[in-house]
């Protein structure tokens, strides 16, 4: 029903077009049906009636006026309904929280399920064609012999609706497990796609191909399974409607016997019911596409409907402008993604303004705890609150404009380096671009750009070095001015000098700094932050001045500094 609804939802505004569409479809229909009758006409006349002839124009005209509107209205409703459904569920998946995890649809699942829809729209003019067989089959066939289609008509239309209903229920079952393999295969594909350097630096392209044939080869099972059941629905359907043919043969013979109708009466009388039985089987090939979309509908109307009750948090932001920086804290929080806990009884709480550093062997909880604070998964238990507010009663959107986050090998968005760091602001100026870039020690290597701020950064950034990437990153997020900001590794990819630079520039005391959590194994980082914090068996273990904590040699921060975890970048 819900997928019926949105469906509806998005035809509504097609109604007139389509009532136009269907309107020109009957004249249509109802030319195509005079067109013998104007033939008869011009042979009988033998070319001499004018006015018979001028009439014929003048109906073949409509009727081709008509096909012409028929065609322009179906076919622009369905490329708008096509872009109104697709624009609905792309803005749905971009904010769509699943506990961190996108729906693994890919683009082109999604826009095969837009296209299934958007065809349910031609469709349409076939269920109106259909219809329109139907019912004038129907009453042609019982004004010619009420008692032949007495015996034959429920018999032939019970069996179709049947055969449709059966045929649909099929169908939707098959397209759903057809949809999800496609969907498997597809996200495989797209996967080696964006990183086919990788596949072609192992030499696995050809591996990997077969690894993908596999996967499609599943959903050919499925299709013709699928197939091999519609084989032989049609096999029945094709005899019994043969069978019922001979009956009504065999019931009109008898009827010509006895005088009670002529033999001509019976040939137009077959003409009629193959009206009825050309609706009739129409129908029975149609109800299964219908089914298909239907199944589409759902898939997309079942992400809208995520997004929907993911966002049922107070509209109203909590948070008054301009924001000043806030405090944050974990207080006791546990978090595992899916068997082992990640974090245990992690407590954590940092001051308006002050900087910290989160330090700990690889795979400690680090970049969790700080994806716990975007709100991309929640805390099994425990409390994690930005001022004195806990997060989960804010609105997701509201705690990710209190926060920045540079993450750890970022990607880039936009045309130019200047439209890559304006991602992070809405509409900055020129000043506040390059003054990002310079707090993140991006403005000298941008300027020493033939192109400068117009330098194209490529697909996620790939024109770029790692480091580039990583400071233009920052520069994207210093650029919201938010209360809060979250780095992680921000200078991995950096020489010494060019790393403790932008450490010194972004972890300076100054007015308005805001509250700063740096995930990192980078001494020059760790040394220019307020405190340390030691991340060991999923809590804070040590925590403290950086200076304090060294010269506590059996300390963790100690043993981590003598396990060479740390770097100068
Ligand atoms: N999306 C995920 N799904 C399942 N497990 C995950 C996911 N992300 C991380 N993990 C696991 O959680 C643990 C903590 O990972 P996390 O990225 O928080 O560590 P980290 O301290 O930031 O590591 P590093 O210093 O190497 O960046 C690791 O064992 C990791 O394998």
């Amino acid at each position: 029903m819900e997928a019926d609804a949105w469906l509806l939802r998005h035809l509504w505004p097609e109604v007139a077009p389509l009532t136009l569409g269907a309107g020109a479809l009957a004249v249509a229909s109802f030319v195509n049906f005079r067109t013998g009758a104007q033939l008869k006409n011009a042979i009988e006349t033998d070319g001499e009636g004018r006015r018979s002839v001028l009439h014929s124009l003048l109906l073949f005209g409509l009727g081709a006026v008509a096909g012409c509107v028929r065609t322009v209205t179906f076919d622009s409703a369905s490329e708008r309904l096509r872009a109104s459904m697709a624009a609905e569920v792309f803005a749905a998946k971009l904010l769509e929280e699943a506990q961190g995890k996108a729906d693994s649809a890919s683009v082109a699942s999604m826009d095969s399920d837009v296209a299934l829809c958007a065809d349910f729209i031609l469709k349409l003019q076939n269920l109106v064609r259909y219809t329109s067989s139907i019912v004038g089959g129907t009453v042609t066939m019982f004004r010619a012999s009420w008692k032949l289609s007495a015996a034959v008509w429920p018999l032939l239309v019970t069996g179709a609706l049947h055969g449709a209903r059966a045929g649909a229920k099929r169908s939707a079952k098959s397209a759903q497990a057809l949809a999800e393999k496609r969907e498997e295969a597809l996200a495989f594909a797209e996967e080696r796609l964006q990183h086919v350097d990788l596949v072609r630096w192992f030499c696995r392209a050809e591996a990997e191909a077969k690894a993908f044939r596999r996967l499609c080869d599943a959903s050919v099972e499925i299709a013709s399974r699928s197939a091999r059941v519609r084989g032989v629905s049609h096999l029945v359907l094709d005899w019994a409607a043969k069978s019922v043919l001979l009956g009504l043969a065999s019931l009109g013979s008898q009827l010509v016997a006895r005088g009670e109708l002529t033999a001509g009466e019976l040939t137009s009388y077959f003409f009629h019911a193959s009206f009825l039985g050309l609706g009739l089987y129409g129908l029975v090939g149609l109800m299964p596409e219908v089914a298909v979309a239907r199944t589409a509908a759902a898939r997309l109307a079942a992400t809208v409907t995520r997004r929907k009750e993911a966002n049922q948090v107070p509209a109203a932001p909590f948070f008054k402008k301009p924001l000043k920086p806030l405090s944050l804290s974990f207080q006791d929080v546990h978090f595992r993604y899916s068997e082992a806990e990640v974090l245990r009884g992690f407590s954590l709480t940092l001051a308006a303004g002050e900087t910290c550093a989160l330090v700990g062997h690889s795979g400690c909880g680090k970049t969790s705890a700080l994806r716990l604070l975007l709100r991309d998964f929640d805390a099994t238990s425990g409390k994690i609150c930005v001022g004195d507010q806990a997060i989960q009663t804010l609105a997701t959107e509201e705690v990710r404009t209190l926060i920045s986050v540079a993450p750890q090998a970022p990607a880039l968005l936009g045309a130019s380096v200047a439209d890559a760091i304006a991602f992070g602001a809405v509409e900055p100026s020129t000043e506040q671009i390059e003054g990002a870039a310079k707090a993140a020690s991006a403005h000298s290597f941008v300027k020493s750009r033939p192109q400068g701020y117009e330098t194209p950064v490529g697909r996620g950034g790939e024109l770029l070095s790692g480091g580039e990437r990583q400071r233009l990153a920052l520069a994207r997020a210093l650029i919201r001015e938010s209360p809060i900001l979250l780095l992680d590794e921000p200078t991995s990819g950096l020489d010494a000098t060019t790393a403790a630079a932008l450490a010194q520039a972004v972890l300076s005391q100054r007015p308005g700094r805001p509250t700063t959590l740096v995930a990192t194994h980078s001494l020059a980082l760790i040394r220019n932050c307020d405190t340390v914090a030691v991340v060991s068996g999923g809590r804070v273990e040590q925590r403290g001045k950086f200076s304090d904590l060294i010269s506590d040699s059996a300390g963790h921060l100690a043993q981590i500094m003598r396990s060479g975890e740390l770097e100068e970048t």
